[in-house]
């Protein structure tokens, strides 16, 4: 299905919201000013609220031909729908906020193709496993199972970022600081919707969060530029080919549609930030989903068990790592799949439109988008479709497996679209298939190594959603019972 709606353009919070944040501080200086500053203030209001026309796309047969089909129309997202498009004030940094061109393709190709390759995966073993480890180690002693979960997935990405000994190179507690810090700006990031939306005035309207904002992208620089300082300094990869860490690759980056320019340091702060930032919260949501799903279904966990136990036994003490290994359990896929069908981390796919070509995409009428658009497919409802999901809002990983509704189920959505939990088209996250990795990696070893029990009193599992940030995660961080299994499976 296709809505339509008019709202302000280009923000991040709602018209409702912007229109109240609006009214007291403009009542309050229109007091003030007299005159021509009056007329002054209302041209430059009238400049930044410009209308614009909203979509809203459910219908999976929609999001497929306009996404994939006719993907030359649907190449960029409108502006201020990413966050670190406010942080760096409308300047397009990041690979999420450049519109589609010369520096996009650039950013894009290098994160694909020399980073998140499946073949350079590979090469992420010895990461994968020692962070494992010291998850292993913290769930064992008590620590806290929502918090650890996303602190390994961001150790992963920040040795992938800065290279395998920055964990061992920070020490724990400063990496912990790191990734707070960085989850503090995504948090904050939805009340500076603001500045965007009224570009002109909203840092003289709204000071404080101007200030804020500014600070915020200062500490980001100074924790991430002494980082990217070491890697340059540090003559980088080893001699044996070993894994090239991102920002290896960004510096060796040259920009050759714009006369062959190397990526500024504004653009590497950004580009480090989205890495961290995008990877992060999405994989790690979508592993406590996942981890939650199966406290609450034993019955499911105990089915999951007996297809990693079966690969575990011929792995011995060692962990599960290899992707040969993870494919041959086609339940654990089952129930990851499930879990982001049932719980997209990124709840909504937007893009910025215009012209006849969206327009027949989007079954209207020609000229209907010729002031442009924003067009908003909603992942979660298109996975929830109940003309394709039998009892959509189960949690039943079965359908994913022979003779369910899911086992065909494209998640590149090239051939069909039933679930676009990564999006779709030439936009689509090129971080798909290291997310699947993970999720499995981890997935499969903490249901090796641990039973996961619901917990007692307020700790019981939630799967309420936190609502109000950019990524779909729990209400109530993931609480648990973890019974060490002390039987054949488990890794030492
Ligand atoms: C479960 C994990 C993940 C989910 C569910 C997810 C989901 C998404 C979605 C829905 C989009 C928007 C796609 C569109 O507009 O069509 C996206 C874009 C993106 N994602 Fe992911 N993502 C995940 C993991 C990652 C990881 C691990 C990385 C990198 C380390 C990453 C980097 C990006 C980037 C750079 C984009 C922007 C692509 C572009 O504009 O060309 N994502 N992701």
């Amino acid at each position: 299905m296709v809505y339509l709606s008019h709202m302000l353009s280009g923000g991040v919070v709602t018209g409702a919201t912007a229109g109240i944040c609006l009214i007291l501080p403009t009542a309050f200086l229109l007091a003030i000013f007299v005159g021509r500053k009056v007329a002054l203030l209302r041209k430059f209001a009238k400049g930044t609220r410009r209308r614009g026309l909203s979509i809203h796309v459910t219908d999976r047969a929609v999001a497929q031909r306009a996404l994939v089909q006719h993907s030359a129309a649907f190449l960029d997202r409108p502006v201020g729908a990413v966050p670190s498009t406010i942080l760096t004030r409308n300047s397009h940094y990041n690979i999420l906020s450049a519109p589609y061109g010369p520096y996009w393709r650039a950013v894009r190709r290098n994160l694909a193709a020399d980073v998140l390759h499946p073949s350079r995966l590979r090469l992420l073993d010895g990461t994968r496993a020692r962070v494992l480890g010291d998850l292993l180690r913290a769930l064992r002693s008590g620590a806290p199972a929502g918090e650890s979960l996303y602190f390994a997935v961001y150790s992963i990405l920040a040795e992938m970022c800065f290279g395998a000994d920055v964990v061992s190179k920070l020490g724990v507690t400063r990496l912990r600081a790191m990734h707070k810090f960085q989850r503090d700006i995504l948090l904050a990031l939805p009340s500076f919707g603001v500045l965007l939306r009224y570009t002109r005035i909203g840092k003289f309207l709204y000071r404080s969060r101007w200030r804020q904002l500014l600070a915020l992208r200062r500490q980001q620089e100074e924790s991430f530029l002494p980082l990217v300082a070491e890697v340059r300094n540090n003559n980088r990869r080893d001699a044996t080919g070993g894994f090239k860490c991102y920002v290896d690759s960004l510096l060796d980056l040259r920009i050759h549609e714009d006369g062959g320019r190397p990526v500024t340091d504004g653009e590497l702060v950004s580009l480090i930030s989205e890495f961290l930032g995008a990877g992060t919260e999405s994989t790690a949501a979508a592993l406590e989903w996942t981890m939650a799903n199966l406290v609450k279904r034993p019955d499911l966990q105990r089915k999951l068990r007996i297809d990693v136990d079966a690969i575990a036994f011929a792995c011995g003490d060692r962990v599960i790592q290899e992707a040969e290994e993870l494919s041959r359990m086609p339940y654990l896929k089952a129930v990851v799949l499930e879990s982001l069908r049932r719980h997209p981390p990124v709840p909504f796919v937007l893009r910025h439109v215009q012209g006849d070509d969206a327009a027949t995409a989007l079954a209207m009428r020609c000229g209907a988008l010729d002031h442009g658009a924003t067009v908003n497919f909603l992942v979660g409802k298109i996975g929830r479709d109940g003309a394709v999901w039998s009892d959509p809002t189960e949690f039943t990983p079965e359908r994913f497996m022979p003779g369910g509704e899911g086992v065909s189920a494209d998640l590149s959505c090239t051939r069909e679209l039933k679930m676009m939990p990564f999006g779709a088209g030439r936009r689509a996250c090129p971080g798909l298939a290291m997310a699947m990795l993970h999720l499995e990696y981890l997935v499969a070893n903490l249901v090796r190594e641990f039973e996961w029990w619901e917990a007692d009193g307020d700790d019981r599992v939630d799967l309420a959603e936190f609502r109000g940030f950019f990524f779909t995660i729990m209400n109530r961080p993931l609480r648990a019972r973890l019974v060490h299994r002390t039987a054949a499976g488990a890794a030492v």
